[in-house]
C-alpha cells in the first residue's frame, strides 16, 4: 500500500536550513494497521504531507496504493482519505451539508453521497446529527465527522494525524472502537501518527519510530520492547550477597543495566520469564538465597526512552525548534 523509498524534505527559511525528513524508507502492507511515533519536531507530519501530496518531496520516490507519488499525485488522491490533525470542518455547516458537499467534491452524484453519508454516519455513530451545526457536536463526535468525511470515497488507505488528541479517555477509547470496526468491515489499510503510547501499543500492528527525520526503530510493539529495552527485574538478597548476586545476574545471556541497591539487585534482560530458571539455579551454587523477585515488562515508554533519550511526556512539552536538526 504505502512503499516510499529515501524520502526527504528540506525546509529553507531566512537562511537556515532545516532537514525535517532525512530519507526514509516506509512499507505498509494492504490492511495493516501502523502506528507514526516520535517526539515533537521529528517529521512525522511533514512524512504524513509528503506521503498525502500536500507537500512535495526534495528527494526520494514512494508509490501509494500503485500510484507514483510525483507522476500521478492525483491518482493518489484518489485512492486516499486523510484526516487531519486538526479536521476540516467549517464551524457553522450542518454535519449533513458537510457530509453531502464532501462526497461531491469527489465527485459522487447526490444521491450517492447521501447514501454514503448514511452508512458512515450510522457506522460512526453520527445518525441523527444531520441537522446539528458542527459546532455544537461535542469532540468525539466532531472527530468521528472528521473520520466520515475523510472515508466518503471509500479510499483503501487512511492516514490520521493524532486521531484522539484533546478528547478525554472514554472518547479516545470509543474513537479507537470506531476505527477498529471500520478497519474490520471496510478492510482499510490505516497509517496514524499518535502521542498516546499506551493506543499504539494495544491497537498498532507494527510501529514506526521516527527521530530527528529518520527512522530510528520499527517492528510489532511486542519486538519492539523486547529489542530495545528486554524486561526489568528486581530481586531481593541479603544486603552482603547483593555484589556477588549482581555479578551473577551480570552473566547472564543479554544482560545490561545491573545496578545495586541495598539489597536489592536490578537488571535487564531480553526476556525476564525463561531468565529466572538460569538466575536461580547459579544463585543457588553461589549459596545465595533470593528472597523476593518482580519481572518487569517494558512498556513502549521505554522503549521510548532509549531511542529518543526522552519519554513521550518529555517531548508533548518541548518546543518542536529545540529537537529539530538544523543543518
Ligand atoms: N514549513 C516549514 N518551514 C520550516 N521548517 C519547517 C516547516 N514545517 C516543518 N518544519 C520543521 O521541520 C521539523 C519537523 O516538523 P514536523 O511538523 O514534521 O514534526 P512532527 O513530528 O509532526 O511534530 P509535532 O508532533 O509537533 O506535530 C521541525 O523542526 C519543524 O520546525
Amino acid at each position: 500500500m504505502i512503499r516510499a523509498r529515501g524520502l526527504a524534505r528540506r525546509f529553507t527559511a531566512r537562511g537556515r536550513t532545516v532537514d525535517a525528513v532525512k530519507g526514509v524508507d516506509i512499507d505498509v502492507a494492504e490492511g495493516e494497521l501502523v502506528g507514526f511515533l516520535g517526539p515533537n519536531g521529528a517529521g512525522k507530519t511533514t512524512t504524513l504531507r509528503m506521503l498525502t501530496t500536500l507537500l512535495r518531496p526534495t528527494a526520494g520516490e514512494a508509490t501509494i496504493g500503485g500510484c507514483d507519488l510525483r507522476k500521478d499525485p492525483l491518482g493518489v488522491r484518489k485512492r486516499i482519505g486523510y484526516v487531519a490533525q486538526g479536521g476540516g470542518t467549517h464551524p457553522e455547516c450542518r454535519v449533513g451539508e458537510e457530509i453531502e458537499l464532501q462526497g461531491r467534491l469527489y465527485g459522487l452524484s447526490k444521491a450517492g453521497a447521501l447514501r454514503r453519508g448514511a452508512e458512515l454516519t450510522e457506522q460512526l455513530d453520527l445518525a441523527g446529527l444531520d441537522h446539528r451545526l458542527t459546532k455544537t457536536l461535542s469532540g468525539g463526535q466532531r472527530r468521528r465527522l472528521d473520520i466520515a468525511l475523510g472515508l466518503i470515497h471509500e479510499p483503501k488507505l487512511v492516514f490520521f494525524d493524532e486521531p484522539t488528541t484533546g478528547l478525554d479517555p472514554q472518547s479516545r477509547a470509543n474513537l479507537w472502537e470506531h476505527i477498529r470496526r471500520l478497519r474490520a468491515e471496510q478492510g482499510v489499510t490505516l497509517f496514524l501518527t499518535t502521542h498516546y503510547l499506551d493506543e499504539a501499543d494495544s491497537l498498532c500492528d507494527r510501529i514506526l519510530v521516527i527521530d530527528n527525520g529518520e527512522i530510528v526503530a520499527e517492528g510489532t510493539p511486542d519486538s519492539l520492547k523486547a529489542s530495545v529495552s528486554g524486561d526489568g527485574v528486581v530481586i531481593g538478597v541479603a544486603e552482603d550477597s547483593a555484589p556477588a548476586a549482581a555479578e551473577i545476574a551480570g552473566r547472564l545471556d543479554g544482560a545490561h543495566e545491573v545496578t545495586v541497591t541495598e539489597d536489592l539487585v536490578r537488571f535487564r534482560v531480553p526476556r525476564g520469564d525463561t531468565a529466572m530458571p538460569e538466575l536461580l539455579r547459579a544463585l543457588d551454587a553461589a549459596g545465595i538465597p533470593m528472597r523476593s523477585m518482580q519481572v518487569q515488562r517494558p512498556t513502549l515508554d521505554d522503549v521510548f526512552l532509549t531511542l529518543t533519550g526522552r519519554t513521550l511526556r518529555d517531548a508533548e512539552t518541548a518546543p518542536a525548534g529545540e529537537v529539530a536538526h538544523v543543518a
